[in-house]
């Protein structure tokens, strides 16, 4: 049974789903989404996800939506497989995998989400970018990276000096932030710069790009 992923692979959340099935080389099914069409406010799509936000994953008769969930479902799944992205033999690593999955979605998401959606997506819906909007999450956002920056002077990924779960999700918005003017915020703190080299120059990360690439 052939895994589906229902979205497009511009949108950073289906894109941090895709990651997690690259990274474990499984093999899967994208099913195109019209989103700038409006299908996943759709019946057809609601039934999938019923607050109508892309990507939801189908696995047999296993319906799932949230792109983190999606990520420890195919992370726990596959875990005799490829690269351990949970460290589910080791409580600690893996309470700590989880520590930094919950930041990058409590602190790191919230800061920087407001900046691509408004460089990147509003723009491509023909509107001017606000910014206020953008000032004040670059604002939220230094005081996460210092964090970044504190934490990655003493392990190599953010979970441990293991590449994990955690730094995954931080592809899909890292990777449009750095297309953004204010690259430097990662650029210019060098642990955090080190640390993006590294997980970005993974096969995975490529794929995930070379998708976004493709649309
Ligand atoms: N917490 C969820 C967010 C999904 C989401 O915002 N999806 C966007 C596209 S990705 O940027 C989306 O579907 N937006 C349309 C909408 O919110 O109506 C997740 O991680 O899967």
């Amino acid at each position: 049974m052939t895994i589906k992923i229902y979205g497009v692979p511009i949108s950073t959340c289906t894109a941090r789903a895709t990651a997690c099935l690259y990274e474990k080389e499984v093999d899967f099914e994208l099913v195109p989404i019209n989103f700038f069409g409006g299908e996943h406010k759709q019946p057809a799509f609601l039934s999938k996800n019923p607050f109508g936000q892309i990507p939801a994953l189908e696995d047999g008769d296993l319906t799932l939506f949230e792109s983190r969930a999606i990520t420890a479902y195919v992370a726990e799944k596959f875990k005799e497989t490829g690269t351990d992205l949970i460290r589910h033999n080791n409580l600690k690593e893996a309470a700590l995998v989880e520590v930094w999955i919950q930041v990058e979605s409590q602190s790191f998401d919230p800061a920087i989400t407001p900046i691509v959606l408004e460089y990147v997506l509003a723009p491509m819906k023909g509107k001017t970018a606000d910014k206020a909007v953008i000032d004040a999450n670059l604002v939220k956002l230094e005081k996460v990276l210092d964090v970044y920056e504190s934490r990655l002077s003493s392990t190599k990924y953010l979970a441990g000096d293991f590449y994990s779960l955690a730094d995954l999700h931080h592809y899909p918005y890292t990777h449009y932030f750095m297309t953004t003017p204010w690259a430097s915020l990662v650029n210019d703190r060098p642990h955090v710069k080190a640390w993006w080299e590294d997980i970005s120059s993974r096969p995975a990360y490529k794929k995930m790009t070379e998708a976004i690439a493709s649309c």
